[in-house]
């Protein structure tokens, strides 16, 4: 199987989360067979939620080694810890809190609350993605990455025509401006995204049908962040019904 983009179409969100879901834990047991632990990258948003949740309402829930699951974030709201819009709020109450993971291998993005200001929170955080990196990288080899994706194709924070997108020599920027609320967050550049053996994106909605078929037909990723996506291993679009009605027929893989 080449990497080449695939799209895999279900009939609503919620199917679509359960098949993430199921999918996630097969992967993740078969990685564990392998290797020592699992890097992840979690994401915001409603449908990153949803997901979540499926994993954890799942009865194949615990065939995970939660121990030797490592958790990271692509992007953050830059909002008190705690806060219910947090990203890493939303993580906690949908999953996190219910598995048996350690805390050291948690690694929650900073908060206003920490003291520091946005841009001593991305460089600590490109600290923290660098002290756990292998040799010769600014990060951790990452096995997942989940991205949600924008009805504007922003993915992680990363918004269409902003400075964030064109970042290519830093793992973590401060973004100012969201055209999203709130206007302030962290985020994962690109190159840190793209270097996910695998990433999956997760869409669900006719507010996200245009974006996701620009996305798949060749827009800049400038204009479309989502354009510019593209795992190691595999790039996978999850996406209901909905989301997907501008996809071009060629790139659909599965229709359940
Ligand atoms: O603000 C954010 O939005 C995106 C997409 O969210 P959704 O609710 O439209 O699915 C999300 O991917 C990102 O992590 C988050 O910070």
């Amino acid at each position: 199987m080449t990497n080449a983009r695939r799209v895999l179409i279900h009939q609503d969100r919620d199917t679509l989360a359960g098949s993430l879901a199921a999918r996630f834990i097969t992967k993740v047991v078969d990685l564990l067979d392998q290797q020592a632990e699992v890097n992840v990258v979690l994401t915001g948003g409603t449908v990153g939620a949803a997901v979540l949740s499926a994993i954890n309402a799942s009865p194949a829930r615990d065939s995970i080694d939660w121990s030797r699951v490592v958790i990271w974030w692509g992007d953050e709201r830059w909002l008190p810890r705690g806060d219910a819009e947090r990203n890493d709020t939303q993580s906690r109450a949908a999953l996190l809190d219910h598995v048996n993971l350690r805390p050291e291998n948690i690694h929650w993005l900073p908060a206003p609350d920490d003291g520091i200001s946005l841009d001593e929170a991305a460089a600590l955080y490109a600290a923290e993605l660098a002290a756990a990196a292998p040799e010769g990288s600014d990060f951790p080899r990452f096995d997942v990455t989940f991205l949600g994706v924008g009805p504007d194709g922003h993915v992680a924070s990363l918004f269409p025509e902003s400075a964030g997108v064109r970042v290519t020599d830093a793992t973590v920027v401060a973004v100012r401006n969201s055209p999203k609320p709130p206007p302030e967050r962290l985020s994962f550049t690109l190159p840190v995204i793209n270097s996910s053996d695998r990433v999956w994106l997760a869409l669900a909605g006719s507010d996200k049908a245009s974006a996701l078929g620009l996305a798949l037909a060749g827009a800049s990723t400038l204009e479309v962040p989502a354009a510019g996506v593209e795992g190691r291993l595999r790039t996978v679009f999850f996406v209901d019904r909905d989301a997907a009605a501008e996809v071009p027929a060629d790139l659909i893989a599965v229709e359940y």
